[in-house]
């Protein structure tokens, strides 16, 4: 990988929008005016819901799609004008079949796509055996791709992101429909490959993979940054919500609505009343308080990251409108 320079950003967009034109009726807003700044040697995470735009921005990064308006840049280069000078930087693995082609072999792929990025023979031929030890697919090199694994082959997508050895990395949802086996291993890969000093831009709806990799991550709906923090941030942003379910009477739960600790009491399927608080601390209190008016059926739990985050976008979603 060639040497890093300054202070330069890795990659930074401002004010993009994308539309799409439909034939019939109205066109679709993908990105609307979505600005992000990241730094070399970040592992930086796109975070968003179904239809956020967190595709439509990737492509846009590795040009082969053109911004609406705005602007972005790559180490420096400018996407619409430079894009000849960004495409070697740049390692892309999208999720899905394109890219490899499943009846030749992984070793057959590496060597044709070394080839593509303008190696010489002997070149792709020492790159590609590096690459296959270093993805661990050398035992299974001579065989089709055809008959690996889906985590082999997204560990062979990798592989390809690699053949140019590029200081930018946009993975778009690599570990999706893995097995939790072989996304911990793909991450663990993606966690080698950014420890090398590369700048990885991962699009992902997974808050673990996203807590686990990433030093910042862009929050995006409905073509729109939400928030970008640290995920430490975003953890304790999450870790606010607690909930406490408990079967009650009306005329307890409306007390139960009433203390200052209590942010909401909402019905659940099976009957129950799901009770969320403020902060940690706040269960006890509200624990207590439910106990010691007789009710039994009672216990804590903590939202799903998926869902919280949901939450928080929603939450952000409010706040925009309140400051249109
Ligand atoms: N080629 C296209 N033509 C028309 N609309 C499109 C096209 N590509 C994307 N869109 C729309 O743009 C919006 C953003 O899509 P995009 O694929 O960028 O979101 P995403 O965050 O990657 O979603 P997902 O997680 O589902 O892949 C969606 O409403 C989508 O339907």
């Amino acid at each position: 990988m060639p040497a890093l320079s300054g202070n330069q950003l890795a990659v930074e967009t401002h004010d993009l929008r994308r539309e799409y034109r439909a034939r019939r009726g109205a066109g679709v807003t993908a990105l609307d005016g979505v600005s992000i700044e990241v730094a070399q040697g970040e592992v930086h995470g796109l975070l968003g819901p179904n239809g956020a735009g967190k595709t439509t921005l990737m492509k846009i990064l590795s040009t082969v799609l053109l911004p609406t308006a705005g602007s972005g840049r790559v180490l420096g280069h400018d996407l619409a004008t430079e894009y000849r000078r960004i495409r070697p930087l740049l390692g892309i693995v999208f999720g899905g079949e394109r890219g490899v082609y499943p009846r030749l072999t992984a070793r057959q792929n590496l060597r044709y796509w070394a080839a593509l990025y303008g190696l010489s023979t002997a070149a792709g031929r020492s790159r590609t055996e590096e690459l296959l030890d270093e993805f661990g697919l050398a035992e299974r090199a001579g065989d089709r791709v055809e008959t690996y694994s889906v985590g082999m082959r997204q560990r062979l997508h990798l592989a390809r992101g690699m053949v140019a050895d590029p200081r930018v990395l946009l993975l778009d949802e690599p570990t999706n429909g893995l097995d939790p086996l072989a996304a911990r291993q793909l991450r663990e890969l993606i966690g080698r490959l950014a420890g090398e000093g590369r700048t990885v831009l991962l699009a992902t709806h997974d808050l673990d993979e996203a807590e686990l990799l990433c030093d910042r991550v862009t929050m995006i709906n409905n073509g729109r940054v939400v928030a970008a923090e640290a995920p430490k941030t975003l953890a304790r942003l999450l870790s606010r919500q607690e909930r406490i379910r408990v079967r009650a009477d009306p005329a307890l739960l409306d007390q139960v609505r009433a203390l200052p600790e209590v942010t909401e009491v909402a019905a659940a399927d099976d009957g129950a009343a799901v009770v969320s608080v403020g902060s940690q601390e706040a269960v006890g209190r509200v624990l207590a308080f439910v106990v010691a008016a007789g009710v039994t059926e009672v216990r804590t739990e903590l939202p799903n990251l998926e869902e919280v985050y949901l939450r928080l976008v929603h939450r952000n979603d409010e706040r925009s409108v309140v400051a249109r």
